[in-house]
């Protein structure tokens, strides 16, 4: 008789692989190349920012008490002394009455506390001289930006985990770094399993079928932020599966294979791991689809098993390849992010076990929904292309009606969330 296996819940599973990885040593990319990737360092200003006062507008800089009694009945001249531009600063001593034109992003001159929209003057010749006619009053810091009034030097920033986006580019660059330190993204080897399979260019032939998941799974590496090694796809015999999965320890952070996982004569992945003498972490979860995901441990790299049904891959995957991806590269918050929403179609299944219905998540009306997509097995393939997450259904729970309050996993997120299950249960 088959062993059972002892099925542990998606929480303790997920735990178990997070507690399994920790992260690769950082490295160094120009800022331009570190879109996506994750930052390995806390970011301080190193120095206030903006680093002097400066003008906010295109204008006159002058004091604002000299300003007192101008209006609209009574406007108040002042003689320009300089003209400054952004880049520039200015060299005259400003006295009272006086006043500098002055642009956008150039420092305030000394003597200068307020700058007037160039809009609200007129400037003239008199006397071969420059002057400018003010005829509303201004008050201290008007149209000025302040030194340090964004950040103060040594605040924080960017924390250290965080991905980066084009404002974290911004802030890099703004730092004068011209290289970003930024977590190693974990080379992760796939290696599909199943004498069936073909490759996407072979014609079918009876019985077989193309092998899907490798093409599904190297994007699902890529957006988890990995770089995926294809080691290509062996047949049902153990020698060709050991071979492969040597070459993919020796040379790769992670190692992900699809199929085989199951009890079925050609499932070879528990005699894999037997053999390798990997630890296993678990070889059943209590979850839908994706239950007889493997995860083990050797060397003290993480090798999980995913299933061969398409969509049980693709789970599989989100729940657990994906956070130690992101906690190899560093992250902070490795974890697809569990929010409430709303279920907006029947779901009549029952749930014995945690369900991962693949799902549309849908904005809309101010409200977060999910729509499951389309055909909805393990086995099944073509309905996650229209899937950008999932909907969660607890262990234990009959049918749901559309409205009712779920949770919805969101896949397709870029900044991540921390743990998100809670501390108990299924989240
Ligand atoms: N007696 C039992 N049978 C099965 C159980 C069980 O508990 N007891 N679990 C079922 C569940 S649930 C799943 S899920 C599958 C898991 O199967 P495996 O991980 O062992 O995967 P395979 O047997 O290799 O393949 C399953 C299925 O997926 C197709 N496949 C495989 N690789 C690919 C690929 N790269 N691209 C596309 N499709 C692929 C394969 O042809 C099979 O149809 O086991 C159940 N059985
Ligand atoms: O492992 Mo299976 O995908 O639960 O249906
Ligand atoms: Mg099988």
């Amino acid at each position: 008789m088959t062993e059972r296996r002892q099925a542990i819940s998606v929480p303790l599973a997920v735990a178990k692989v997070t507690g399994s990885v920790r992260a690769l040593p950082p490295e160094s990319v120009p800022v331009e190349q570190a879109y996506g990737r994750i930052l390995a360092e806390n970011l301080y200003a190193d120095a206030d920012i903006p680093s002097f006062d400066r003008s906010a507008f295109d204008g006159y800089a002058l004091a604002a008490k000299d300003t007192e009694s101008a209006c609209p009945d009574r406007p108040l001249e002042f003689e320009i002394v300089e003209r400054i531009a952004a880049g520039q600063v200015g060299t005259k001593a400003v006295g009272p009455f006086q006043a500098v034109q002055i642009m956008t992003g150039a420092p305030l001159p000394p003597g200068c506390d307020a700058v007037v929209m160039r809009e609200w003057t007129q400037e003239y010749v008199r006397e071969g001289k420059a002057w400018v006619v003010l005829k509303r009053a201004m008050r201290v810091r008007d149209n000025v930006s302040l030194r340090g009034e964004e950040a103060k030097q040594g605040d924080l920033l960017v924390g250290k985990g965080t991905v980066i986006h084009p404002g974290i580019a911004a802030v890099l660059a703004s730092l004068g770094m011209t290289e970003a330190k930024i977590g190693r993204r974990p080379v992760v080897g796939v290696m599909a399993t199943g004498s069936e399979l073909l490759q996407p260019g072979e014609p079918v032939r009876p019985g077989r079928i193309r092998n899907s998941n490798a093409a599904m799974l190297a994007a699902q590496i890529e957006r988890a932020g990995g770089e995926c090694r294809y080691y290509g796809q062996v047949p049902d015999e153990l020698e060709p599966h050991l071979a492969t999965y040597r070459r993919m320890l020796a040379e790769c952070d992670l190692i992900v294979s699809t199929g085989g996982v199951s009890v079925g004569d050609y499932d070879l992945m528990p005699r894999v791991y037997a053999t390798l003498g990997a630890a296993l972490l678990f070889d059943k979860v209590t979850m839908r689809p994706g239950s007889v995901t493997t995860a083990a441990q050797l060397d003290g790299k993480l090798l999980l098993g995913l299933s061969g049904n398409p969509s049980a891959c693709y789970v599989g995957f989100e729940l657990f390849a994906r956070p130690a991806i992101r906690l190899m590269q560093g992250a902070e918050a490795p974890f697809a992010p569990l929010i409430e929403g709303e279920l907006l179609a029947d779901y009549p299944k029952p749930n014995p076990f945690t369900r991962f219905v693949r799902a549309r998540i849908v904005y809309r009306d101010g409200k977060v929904g999910g729509v499951p997509v389309g055909f909805d097995k393990s086995s099944s393939l073509t309905s996650l292309a229209e899937a950008n997450g999932f909907i969660v259904l607890p262990g234990g729970s009959r049918g749901y009606k559309s409205g009712d309050r779920v949770k919805l996993m969101l896949v397709d997120d870029r900044d991540g969330a921390e743990w998100p299950w809670g501390d108990d249960g299924d989240g």
